[in-house]
């Protein structure tokens, strides 16, 4: 799964840089979406973001995300940012946990996220 990002001025944090909490966000926002290729619905458990170089904003980075591999509940992903010049300038690494619909009820899940759990994965 990979997505490309220009960070702009919404997501300043030095001047001219990207903010690492922007940065952190853009990693954990494609990890959600690495999930509809395993076919789980997974939370947040622990994230890592490795800041290898600055990130200048207005430049796009790609941002490339897998399953690197799984145990269990356990889902480890990783994640690499790299810019139009083949500098890499973040990586990161979390770690997901799969949930049953009871992690998102009591806080008013929406039909969308109730209808998840009723489609066989292959649909989700
Ligand atoms: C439109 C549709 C949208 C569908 C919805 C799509 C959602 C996309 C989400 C996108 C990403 C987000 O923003 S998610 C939002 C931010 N994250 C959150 O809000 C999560 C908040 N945290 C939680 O709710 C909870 O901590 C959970 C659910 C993650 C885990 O609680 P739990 O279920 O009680 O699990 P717990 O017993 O603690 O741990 C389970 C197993 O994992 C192991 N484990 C726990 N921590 C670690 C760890 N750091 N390293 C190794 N292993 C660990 C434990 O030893 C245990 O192993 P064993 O004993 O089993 O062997």
């Amino acid at each position: 799964m990979a997505t490309d990002v220009a960070f702009d001025a919404r997501h300043r944090g030095a001047p001219g840089l990207a903010h690492g909490g922007a940065i952190s966000a853009a990693c954990d926002d494609l990890f959600g979406f690495v999930l509809y290729l395993v076919q789980e619905i997974a939370v947040t458990r622990t994230l890592t973001v490795n800041y290898l170089a600055p990130v200048p904003l207005g430049q796009p980075h790609r941002i490339t995300a897998r399953l690197q591999r799984r145990q269990g509940r356990r889902l480890h992903l990783e994640a690499t940012g790299t810019g139009h010049d083949d500098v890499t300038r973040f990586t990161a690494e979390a770690l997901f946990l799969v949930v049953d619909r009871e992690h998102f009820t009591p806080h008013g899940a929406d039909a969308d996220v109730l209808a998840m759990f009723n489609r066989p994965p292959e649909h989700r």
